[in-house]
């Protein structure tokens, strides 16, 4: 059964149809890659997933759950959580810090139990602290605890965005471009990342990327979108196959190399 469910979504900026009329769906404790060229609409299918902007049409739930309407921050309290294309970190905060700042969506205190460090507080704070320090630990970055968020490799700074999705205990994690700006190296040990949040965490991850090689040897299924709409969806090997998704990659010049070369022949 699907843990998302997302039928006919649907929406326009003015006269630009930037998500029209995509259905996808999602299995519990699977790998999903969302692909296209620039512009294809991506970015905006996540905001709409997670509440950010709301669609003209269709409908969103996550395991039965009717998501459609929610605040972003309902979203995350029912269970869906991610991360940016752009790096959002608060980066005078140390690691910790900004992971204990996402776990705060979780936390039950409020205003006035911060001002007079009440019990309830308090116990949030320790509470958030520890999640903090398994998700650093989960993720790799335990020796950055109290580095300044700023201060951390490139590739950490983005694994610490993924520790900060996953302090919310979601049951899906929606990663936008996790791999931008990763050398090969950095992108092995995120691929190897991505499979334990599944297999140890249970968490399902939809992750929208670029990296053709990535998405073709970590991904169960993948959904392309070009222009808004859904173009092709299947097993890896399938969608690479797919003549529409060759020509949509193929339209754009200089990315057909990128396509042919990044995916490799035998993947
Ligand atoms: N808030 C907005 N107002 C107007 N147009 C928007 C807005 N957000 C996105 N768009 C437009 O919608 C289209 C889809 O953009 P989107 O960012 O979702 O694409 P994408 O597939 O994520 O692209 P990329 O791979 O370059 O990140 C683009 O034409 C974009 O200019």
């Amino acid at each position: 059964m699907s843990l998302l469910n997302v039928q006919g979504m649907t929406k326009t900026f003015g006269g630009l149809t930037a998500v029209n009329d995509v259905t996808f769906q999602v299995p519990e404790r699977s790998i999903i890659s969302v692909i296209g060229p620039n512009g294809a609409g991506k970015t905006t299918f996540f905001n709409l997933i997670t509440g950010i902007y709301t669609p003209d049409r269709g409908s969103i739930d996550l395991g039965g759950r009717n998501l459609l309407g929610l605040r972003p921050d309902q979203v995350v309290d029912a269970g869906i959580s991610r991360t940016f294309q752009n790096i959002r970190l608060f980066p005078s905060m140390t690691a910790e810090e900004n992971i204990m700042l996402g776990r705060g969506v979780r936390l039950k205190s409020g205003f006035w139990d911060a001002v007079l460090r009440s019990g309830r507080f308090k116990h949030d704070e320790q509470e958030a602290r520890d999640t903090a320090r398994i998700m650093l630990d989960f993720v790799g970055l335990s020796k950055w605890r109290n580095e300044l968020a700023t201060n951390l490799p490139y590739g950490d700074q983005r694994k610490l965005e993924i520790a900060r999705a996953l302090a919310t205990t979601p049951r899906l994690v929606l990663l936008d471009e996790p791999a931008a700006g990763m050398n090969p190296r950095e992108t092995e040990d995120l691929k190897a990342l991505i499979r334990r949040i599944r297999d140890d965490l249970g968490v399902t991850v939809v992750l929208i990327e670029h990296d053709m090689r990535l998405v073709m040897t970590l991904s169960e299924n993948i959904t392309v979108l070009n222009y808004g709409s859904k173009l092709s969806e299947g097993r890896p090997h399938e969608v690479r196959n797919d003549p529409a998704v060759m020509e949509a990659y193929l339209g754009r010049g200089a990315a057909a190399g990128e396509y042919g070369k990044e995916a490799g022949p035998n993947v």
